[in-house]
C-alpha cells in the first residue's frame, strides 16, 4: 500500500495515520472540522490536503452513525481500490450500506480493539494498535484485494487480525466493551454526590473500574445506539448478579445464622465466578494470561525516577513484564509495581534494595 485516505481524523483515525505515515505510506487526512484533520497534519500524520487521485485505501474513522454516509459518498467518488471502516459495531453500518445500494464487494467492515478514555487527534498515537485484536468482517462479497488491503493495514499497525461475522462480533464486543463501558459509569456515577472526605479516599481500585468511565457520551451513544439488544441481554443477566447480590448481603445482617451463612455463600459466589471470569482475560500479546509475580517499589515524583528504575531492571537481567504506577493522594511519591516472571522476582528485589530503592513487603 502507498497511499491512503483517512476520514475522521479524532482519535482512532489519526492513531491509523500515524502507524501508516510512520512506515512510508502517503496519507491524506479529512475531517468535517478541518481544523482536526490540519492538527493531525502537524502531528505528523500525513497531509490535509486532498489526493491528487485515487488512493490505495480509504479508512473511515468517524463516529458509527456516519460510517455509512461517509463510506457510500467516498465510493460515489470513486477515490480508491478498497473501502474500510473501524467503528465499534458492524452489523449497523454493512446493512445500512447495503440499503444506500453500495458496492460491498469493494467495503470491509473492521474493528481495532484497542483506543482510550480520550478523544480527538491529540490523544492520537502511533503504537495504539500494537499486538491488540483487529477484527475483519468479510463476507462472501468481499473481494480479496479488499481483504489483502486490510490484512496489510493491520500488519503495519503491528495489529493482530482476527476474521468474524458482523454479528458475532457486535454480541462479542456487548460482553467484552460496550456493558463494562456502561458498568464502569455507573460505578462512577455514584461519585457524583459523594461526600468530598469519601472521595479523598478513591485508591487504585476505584481508579481502575472507572477510568473508562472518562469517555466521550457523545461517541457511547452511537456505539450503544447501533448495539442495544446484545448489550441489553448481558445488562440483564447482570442485574439478576446485582439482585442476588443485594439480597446476600441484607442476609449477612440478619440475626440468624442460617441466613448470614447463606448471604455468605451468595458473596463467595459471586466473587469466585469473578475469579474464574478474569482468569480468561488474555495476557500480554494475546497470550493465555500469565501468572506474574509483583515488585512493589516506593518511587518519588520527580524527573528520571521511572527511567532509573527501568535501567536497574535491565541491569539485573530481569525483563519487566507489565507496570502499573499507584499514586498516592496528596503525596510527592507513588508505588511502582514492576510485574516480573515468578523465577526473577527475588532477583529482582535484591539488585533494586542493593541499589537503594525502598521496597514494600
Ligand atoms: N475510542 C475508541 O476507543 C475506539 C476504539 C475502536 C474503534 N472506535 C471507533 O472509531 C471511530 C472513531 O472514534 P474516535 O474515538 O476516533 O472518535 P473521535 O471523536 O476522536 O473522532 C471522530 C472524528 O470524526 C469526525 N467526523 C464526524 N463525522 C464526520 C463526517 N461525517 N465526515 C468526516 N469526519 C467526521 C469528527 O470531527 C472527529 O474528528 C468510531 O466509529 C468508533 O466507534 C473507537
Ligand atoms: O479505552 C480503552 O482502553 C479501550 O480499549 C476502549 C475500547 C474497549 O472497550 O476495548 C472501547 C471501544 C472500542 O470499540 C475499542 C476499544
Amino acid at each position: 500500500m502507498r497511499t491512503a485516505l483517512v476520514i475522521g481524523t479524532g482519535l482512532i483515525g489519526t492513531s491509523v495515520a500515524l502507524a501508516l505515515a510512520g512506515r512510508g505510506v502517503r496519507v491524506h487526512l479529512s475531517d468535517q472540522d478541518p481544523d482536526r484533520a490540519r492538527t493531525a497534519a502537524a502531528l505528523g500524520a500525513g497531509t490535509a490536503e486532498e489526493p491528487e487521485g485515487p488512493v490505495d485505501l480509504v479508512v473511515v474513522a468517524v463516529p458509527p452513525a456516519h460510517v455509512a454516509r461517509t463510506v457510500a459518498e467516498a465510493m460515489r467518488r470513486g477515490i480508491a481500490r478498497g473501502f474500510l471502516d473501524v467503528a465499534s459495531v458492524k452489523g449497523g453500518p454493512r446493512r445500512e450500506l447495503e440499503a444506500l445500494g453500495c458496492d460491498l464487494t469493494r467495503y470491509l467492515g473492521t474493528h481495532p480493539m484497542a483506543g482510550a478514555e480520550r478523544s480527538g487527534p491529540l490523544a492520537g498515537t502511533a503504537d495504539l494498535f500494537e499486538g491488540r485484536p483487529w477484527v475483519l468482517t468479510p463476507t462472501s462479497a468481499t473481494d480479496t484485494e479488499v481483504l489483502n488491503l486490510a490484512l496489510e493495514l493491520v500488519a503495519l499497525c503491528r495489529a493482530v487480525p482476527v476474521v468474524m461475522d458482523a454479528d458475532a462480533h457486535d454480541r462479542a464486543v456487548a460482553l467484552v466493551s460496550h456493558t463494562p463501558q456502561l458498568l464502569s459509569s455507573m460505578v462512577a456515577a455514584r461519585l457524583e454526590d459523594a461526600d468530598e472526605t469519601a472521595v479523598r479516599l478513591c485508591g487504585q481500585g476505584i481508579r481502575d473500574v472507572t477510568r473508562i468511565a472518562a469517555s466521550d457520551p457523545g461517541m457511547w451513544i452511537d456505539i450503544l445506539s447501533a448495539n442495544p439488544g446484545p448489550v441489553a441481554d448481558i445488562l440483564a443477566a447482570v442485574a439478576a448478579d446485582l439482585d442476588e447480590t443485594v439480597r446476600a448481603l441484607r442476609a449477612l445482617q440478619s440475626a440468624d445464622e442460617a441466613k448470614r451463612g447463606d448471604g455468605a455463600a451468595g458473596i463467595e459466589d459471586v466473587l469466585r465466578r469473578g475469579n474464574v471470569g478474569r482468569e480468561r482475560v488474555p495476557g500480554k500479546h494475546g497470550a493465555a494470561p500469565a501468572a506474574y509475580e509483583t515488585v512493589a517499589v516506593f518511587i518519588g515524583d520527580q524527573p528520571g525516577e521511572l527511567a532509573r528504575i527501568f535501567a536497574d531492571a535491565g541491569r539485573a537481567g530481569v525483563n519487566i513484564e507489565d507496570v502499573r504506577i499507584e499514586h498516592a493522594t496528596g503525596q510527592q511519591s507513588g508505588l511502582i509495581q514492576l510485574f516480573v516472571e515468578p523465577h526473577a522476582a527475588p532477583g529482582l528485589t535484591a539488585a533494586l534494595r542493593e541499589r537503594g530503592w525502598s521496597i514494600r513487603q
